[in-house]
């Protein structure tokens, strides 16, 4: 048997149902690069070989589990798609690289513009090339079909896209609303409601994307938290939003209790839900309103401050938060931009930064969570240090960081100071970089 490289040419409009049915006969060579050849694409085959008999006639050759119909350099059908199998006349590419959905939704919309006479190549630029995929929903991002001629082809557009990535329902995220709930202004465009479910980690969140965010960047902060031991603790989240620090704080580090704040309605209804949702409703208190205002005082044994860019408006209701006798952990999260700073070596002030809040969104950020320990009053026992010390963790050796953290700690000093008219003891026990990566539901 020749062991020639076989491939399924078929035109690239078919080309996505072709993969699908080859994949599931198991004749589909996931390994190699799917190639384009003109208006046809060729999908690399598997398991299939070829023969030559002494009349020079070559014949393909298949393994008995495959009962299909198909000929050498003879059209066959599959699923109703029309392809014929050739031989393939390049090296397979050693990468693995199958024709991505990203190729796949550009040739048909291409195609369906092409046909309703409105194609320009202007449009290629606002097709997508990434999307977050939510249980059935797929969310596109602000930057694509921004020409008004696609809102001339809808709904098969939507339509097309939705088929293409394989979802029932098409979001659009707009620019996020300038208020102080930084509402998404997600725009439903296939599709009745917006709630999804999305499971991390083992917990499940649900939440309507045209009113809540999820932030999927802090995904390895959550991650971090599951692991935090948290048993018999009490525990403030100033800034709850659906959950997404409570939730591992009560299902994965086992806190006894969460203090949850949060002003914004339509976040609060999805937190509820998720409570039920993953069973822990009994060990969340929920305080509805600014947490300046609405946060019990002298409770906490840590307090999570998730807000950025910053959370110092909500620095000195965390001091307040935690309890006075024995003091705690904070987590104080913000952007530093370090790129600047390393650049003039000048330190960086806590909250300050030059991003905007769509780059936060759309651009990756430097975020820190910074957790601030043992800030006890005082005790007078010789092995309490009296100087901010920094303990921070070594991979992040970055001098902007810790040159931040110190200032912090030095900030929180004061705040202690000025609260309770004593010294607290304050240690940075670390530093944790966040990289605000593309989510990880995209895909391309
Ligand atoms: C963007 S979310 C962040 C949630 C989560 N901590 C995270 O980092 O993924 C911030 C949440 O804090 C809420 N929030 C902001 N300021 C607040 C305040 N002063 N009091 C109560 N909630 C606040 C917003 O409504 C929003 O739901």
């Amino acid at each position: 048997m020749e062991k020639k490289l076989l491939v399924a040419v078929c035109l690239a409009k078919d080309a996505q149902n072709l993969r699908e049915t080859l994949q599931s006969c198991g004749i589909y060579d996931s390994a190699r690069k799917a190639r384009r050849l003109d208006d046809k694409i060729a999908l690399p085959l598997t398991r299939l070989g070829c023969e030559t008999n002494e009349e020079g006639c070559t014949k393909i050759v298949k393994p008995p589990d495959i009962p299909l119909p198909i000929d050498l350099n003879t059209s066959c059908a599959l699923n109703g798609v029309l392809f014929t199998i050739q031989k393939s006349h390049t090296e397979p590419s050693p990468r693995t690289k199958s024709i991505s959905l990203q190729e796949d939704l550009f040739e048909k919309l291409k195609l369906l513009m092409e046909r309703k006479g409105v194609w320009s190549s202007s449009l290629l630029a606002s097709i997508p090339k990434h999307w977050e995929r939510h249980d059935d929903m797929v969310l596109l991002p602000s930057s694509c079909f921004t020409e008004p001629v696609w809102q001339t082809c809808v709904p098969e557009v939507w339509n097309v896209v939705a088929e293409t990535l394989r979802c029932r329902r098409l979001a659009k995220k707009n620019r996020i609303q300038k208020n102080d709930f930084r509402t998404p202004n997600v725009e439903l465009l296939k599709g009745e409601n917006g709630w999804v479910v999305h499971k991390d980690n083992g917990i499940k969140y649900t939440y309507d994307v045209r009113k809540c965010m999820f932030s999927a960047g802090n995904i390895s902060e959550k991650l971090r938290v599951a692991k935090f031991h948290c048993s018999g603790e009490t525990v403030v989240d100033l800034y709850a939003g659906i959950g997404y620090f409570t939730l591992p704080y009560l299902i994965h580090a086992n806190a006894k209790c969460v203090h949850a704040c949060e002003w914004n309605n339509e976040a609060v209804e999805a937190l509820r839900k998720n409570l039920v949702l993953n069973k822990v409703t009994d060990k969340c208190v929920i305080h509805i309103g600014d947490n300046r205002e609405v946060c019990p005082r002298g409770v906490a044994d840590r307090v999570n401050l998730g807000l950025l860019p910053s959370s110092e408006p909500g620095w000195k209701t965390a001091c307040l938060a935690l309890k006075r006798e024995t003091g705690g952990i904070l987590h104080v999260h913000a952007n530093v931009n370090s790129k600047q700073t390393s650049v003039n070596g000048s330190s960086v002030v806590p909250g300050q930064n030059d991003l905007g809040d769509d780059s936060f969104v759309t651009e990756p950020v430097e975020v820190f969570s910074h957790s601030i320990g043992d800030s006890r009053k005082e005790n007078g026992s010789d092995d309490t240090p009296n100087k901010p010390l920094l303990m921070t963790s070594r991979q992040f050796n970055h001098s902007t960081w810790y040159q931040w953290a110190s200032r912090v700690s030095e900030h929180f000093k004061d705040l202690f100071l000025k609260l309770y008219s004593e010294e607290w003891t304050i240690c940075v026990l670390h530093v944790e970089h966040l990289k605000c990566k593309p989510s990880p539901h995209q895909s391309t």
